[in-house]
């Protein structure tokens, strides 16, 4: 295909995050092999592939979830802001304030909805209580959730329906200000009303933060992504405009697997 059939993206784009040369290993097993790729800011990027390519893993390094576990190594570079994450002295808990994650399965924790947002604020900042009682509100207005919420801010988040614990989580997660939110298939375990809602939720999002996100939906990426990355077998297989991915792919593996004659 020649260069003149790439699809621009309309707007100057800023590199958030980088991965350079970056390969990841569980063990003996080479999960990741040689990525390259740039997250830019204020952007959706969605990963898509089969089950099993890497993709939960790709995004679990962005904020070293993976240092939990000895056996589980990364290397080359992971760059945030120009800053390579994966050295030794930067700090995970400053890291995962940058860079939040949500996960599939709604996880609030067990205490108030109030609570579930405060708690890490708290954490991160010393903010006195007033100013804590305005981040939470600030929170669950950009999660869409304040007017079903703001009445029964005491009660368990656990007594939320699964959509309105989602956006709780989606709400914890941005509360602390992150640079990055990483959404690990967020909407895999939603009706489609809760999903619809989450999607547009991104979208809205994505004026303030930069947005990683991995589904198994495709009609899902092309609908809410500015970028769409494909991968297979631990690699990246390709990487672009979302419009140019879904409409005129580069590779065939990528077509392949759009139009469903894979996978
Ligand atoms: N903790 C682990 N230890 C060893 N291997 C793992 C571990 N987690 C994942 N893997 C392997 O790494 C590869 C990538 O897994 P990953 O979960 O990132 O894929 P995925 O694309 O997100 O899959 P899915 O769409 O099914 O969630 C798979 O071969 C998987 O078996």
């Amino acid at each position: 295909m020649s260069d003149a059939m790439m699809i621009e993206p309309q707007v100057a784009l800023e590199t958030q995050m980088a991965f350079r040369d970056f390969d990841f290993y569980y063990g003996k097993f080479h999960a990741l092999k040689r990525i390259n790729l740039e997250i830019y800011k204020r952007q959706v990027t969605a990963f898509i592939g089969p089950s099993g390519c890497g993709k939960s893993t790709l995004l679990r390094t962005m904020n070293r979830m993976y240092d939990l576990y000895p056996e589980q190594r990364a290397t080359g570079e992971l760059l945030l802001d120009g800053e390579n994450v994966l050295d030794r002295n930067v700090d995970v808990n400053v890291l995962r304030a940058k860079v939040g994650m949500v996960f599939q399965k709604p996880t609030p924790f067990p205490m108030s909805i109030y609570e579930n947002i405060a708690f890490g604020v708290r954490l991160h900042e010393r903010l006195n209580k007033g100013l804590v009682t305005e981040r939470v509100e600030w929170a669950l207005r950009k999660a869409a959730l304040w007017d079903e919420v703001k009445d029964k801010l005491g009660q368990s988040g656990m007594s939320l329906s699964g959509g309105q614990q989602q956006r709780l989580c989606i709400a914890r997660g941005i509360a602390v200000k992150p640079e990055v939110l990483l959404l690990d298939e967020p909407t895999s375990a939603l009706d489609p009303i809760s999903t619809m809602r989450i999607e547009e939720l991104i979208t809205e999002l994505k004026e303030e933060f930069t947005i990683a996100i991995v589904t198994h939906n495709m009609q899902q990426a092309a609908r809410i992504s500015d970028f769409t990355a494909y991968m297979y077998l631990g690699e990246m297989i390709e990487f672009g405009v979302t419009d140019q991915v879904f409409i005129k792919p580069q590779k065939k593996q990528t077509e392949d697997y759009i139009t469903g004659r894979f996978g």
